[in-house]
């Protein structure tokens, strides 16, 4: 894994949190962007390298409205940039974690992404993600 890419904040109303985020980092979101298949509204914040994205839930059977539902707003996921994530997806079930999506999926900002069970993560779920460019 390269580096932290992205930290995930899971909230309830992605305007106002946008409007306190830029407040709070002095920078305002670059992209915002929705993620039907995930249920999710995105918004991205750059801060040097890495990004803090806010997460809205489109619906209820998102997982980002049942983690509201059970542990309130707050992080929801921490994501690691790397370069291969089938061999990533490989070496971590090798190492007996759980993948929660061997085959990567279309996530936001131009990324394919894998997510690890927290259960076996200590408690914090964990993205993978790979720029898609870096694909092809
Ligand atoms: C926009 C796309 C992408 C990007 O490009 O960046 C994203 O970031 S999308 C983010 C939203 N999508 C996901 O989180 C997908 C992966 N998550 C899942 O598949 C599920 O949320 C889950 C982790 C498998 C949990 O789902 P489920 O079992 O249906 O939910 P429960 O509410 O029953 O939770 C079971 C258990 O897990 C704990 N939990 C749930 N979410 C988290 C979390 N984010 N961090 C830590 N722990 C989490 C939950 O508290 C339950 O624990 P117990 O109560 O102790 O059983
Ligand atoms: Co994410």
């Amino acid at each position: 894994m390269k580096k932290i890419e992205h930290i995930g904040i899971a909230v309830k109303n992605l305007e106002n949190s946008n409007e306190l985020f830029a407040k709070l980092l002095g920078t305002a979101s670059f992209k915002t962007e929705t993620v039907e298949s995930e249920g999710v509204k995105t918004s991205f914040f750059k801060l040097g390298t890495h990004k803090i994205e806010l997460l809205e839930a489109t619906n209820e059977d998102s997982a980002i409205a049942k983690f509201i539902a059970k542990k309130g707003e707050g992080i929801h996921h921490i994501a690691f940039d790397v370069d291969d994530i089938e061999a990533e997806v490989k070496r971590l079930t090798d190492e007996g974690f759980v993948v929660l999506n061997e085959i990567p999926k279309k996530g936001a900002d131009n990324k394919l992404v894998v997510f690890l069970h927290p259960k076996t993560t200590n408690g914090v779920l964990i993205e993978l993600c790979q720029e898609i460019s870096l694909k092809e």
